[in-house]
């Protein structure tokens, strides 16, 4: 990777940098392995807790040696892939949950103001609603509180608008524009620390990131938009099928592996996923890999038998390196609204949630949701998702989300 990717300290940023071309592994192609068990029907929710670990013999350099955890478990597989040198034509198939191919797609800005419409129609058809030919009066800034309070904006951060209004233009005529303009300086203002880019530590060997989150919040389409866009920068990064629950979710990986030439190391479904992410771990650090992304199966916040398993990854993955995971990365569901919240504040208790993705603020009126989080808690928001492609995720800009929901231009 040439110097010019990489930010302070040998650390590679997320996004905002041309393509390169795709690295090759070093190693020969090993012959494609088969997935070892049937894949079952996808489990409900209901029934993860008492779903069954894969009876299978352990490997001989097991994380079993380090005595952390009893459960048997499936041995791991690695599966390398050769990214096409050219874009690929053909869709790749093995999951429909994977990710669909890319199409010509307008810009980022353009895209991230579609996504948002439905947030930034419900704000700003309501603000054109309460202040059209009105004063800014105690009635107006009234209505108004409440129509940024039903958007989700939180109530710290919708005080501090009618603060901010209140003392620009009291008992003065005041247009709709004029009104969004200071939301977005203010949105702006709430959001602005919190926008940090994902950064790879590029002295680590590997830099390794834990994907966690509740249940069907973009985990494992995040890791492959990251994996796409970190190989693009010159990153040699591989993947960990962590989401041993699920077996689509395995699968969903794999293309991703296929389409951006990172190996993916999975076990059977049902395997232990705190001995996957040991093997994955050991194994990225022989092959020198840069970054190691672990899938996690989704949780509720409120199982905490689920929350304990999470746990345990990081404690095992901490016999081979006491520094990992260096980063525990959080996926938030925009639809979800308010719950949200709580689910930043259980696995942040749980897990030590490093930063937040919020996904899926192209299908909902409840964008607002990611500024009462910010405000609350001041977690890094590194990217947002408004699609499913890879280039649907991008570096949270406080800017351009304050504007895209307020309606500036
Ligand atoms: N519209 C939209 N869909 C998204 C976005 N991110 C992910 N998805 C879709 O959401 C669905 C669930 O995504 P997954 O990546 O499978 O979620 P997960 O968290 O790994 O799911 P579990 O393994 O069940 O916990 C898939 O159909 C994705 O394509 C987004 O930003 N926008």
């Amino acid at each position: 990777m040439s110097e010019d990717k990489r930010g302070l300290f040998g650390s590679v940023r997320m996004f905002g940098i041309g393509k390169k071309e795709q690295p090759k592994p070093e190693a020969p192609k090993p012959e494609a392995v088969e997935v070892e068990t049937p894949l079952a029907e996808p489990v409900r929710q209901a029934e993860y807790d008492s779903v069954a670990l894969a009876e299978a013999p352990v490997a001989a350099e097991s994380w079993k040696d380090f005595e952390i955890v009893d459960e048997p478990r499936g041995e791991a597989v690695v599966e390398e892939f050769q990214a096409p040198s050219e874009p690929s034509a053909a869709p790749v198939q093995p999951s429909p949950a994977a990710a669909p191919e890319e199409k010509p797609r307008v810009g980022w800005l353009q895209r991230l103001k579609q996504g948002l419409t439905k947030t930034s129609s419900k704000l700003t058809e309501g603000i054109t609603g309460v202040f059209t030919k009105r004063k800014l009066d105690d009635d107006t800034l009234e209505e108004l509180e409440d129509l940024l309070i039903q958007s989700d904006l939180g109530l710290a951060v919708s005080a501090r608008v009618i603060a901010a209004l209140k003392k620009a233009r009291y008992n003065s005529d005041i247009s709709p524009e004029e009104v969004r303009a200071i939301l977005a300086a203010e949105v702006e203002k709430v959001l602005g620390p919190v926008a940090q880019p994902l950064e790879i530590d590029t002295s680590k060997k590997p830099y390794v990131v834990l994907m966690v989150g509740v249940n069907g919040t973009g985990k494992t389409t995040t890791i492959g938009k990251y994996a796409k866009q970190f190989t693009e920068q010159g990153l040699k990064v591989m993947l960990a099928a962590g989401d041993t629950f699920r077996a689509a979710a395995i699968e969903q990986l794999k293309v991703w592996g296929e389409r951006t030439g990172a190996p993916v190391v999975s076990g059977a479904q049902g395997a232990d996923a705190a001995g996957l992410a040991f093997d994955a771990l050991t194994r990225a650090k022989k092959e020198g890999a840069d970054l190691l992304i672990i899938d996690t199966a989704g949780r509720l916040q409120n199982k905490t038998g689920l929350m304990a398993e999470l746990e345990k990854i990081i404690r095992v993955i901490r016999k081979v390196d006491p520094e990992a995971p260096h980063s525990v990365l959080l996926t938030l569901d925009a639809t979800t609204g308010q719950n949200a919240l709580s689910q930043v504040e259980i696995f942040g208790k749980t897990a030590g949630v490093t930063g937040l993705i919020m996904t899926k603020l192209d299908g909902t009126a409840r964008g607002g949701i990611l500024v009462a989080i910010a405000a609350k808690h001041g977690l890094p928001v590194h990217a947002i998702g408004v699609g499913e492609s890879a280039s649907d995720l991008q570096a949270f800009s406080a800017q351009d989300f304050a504007r895209a929901i307020a309606g500036v231009s």
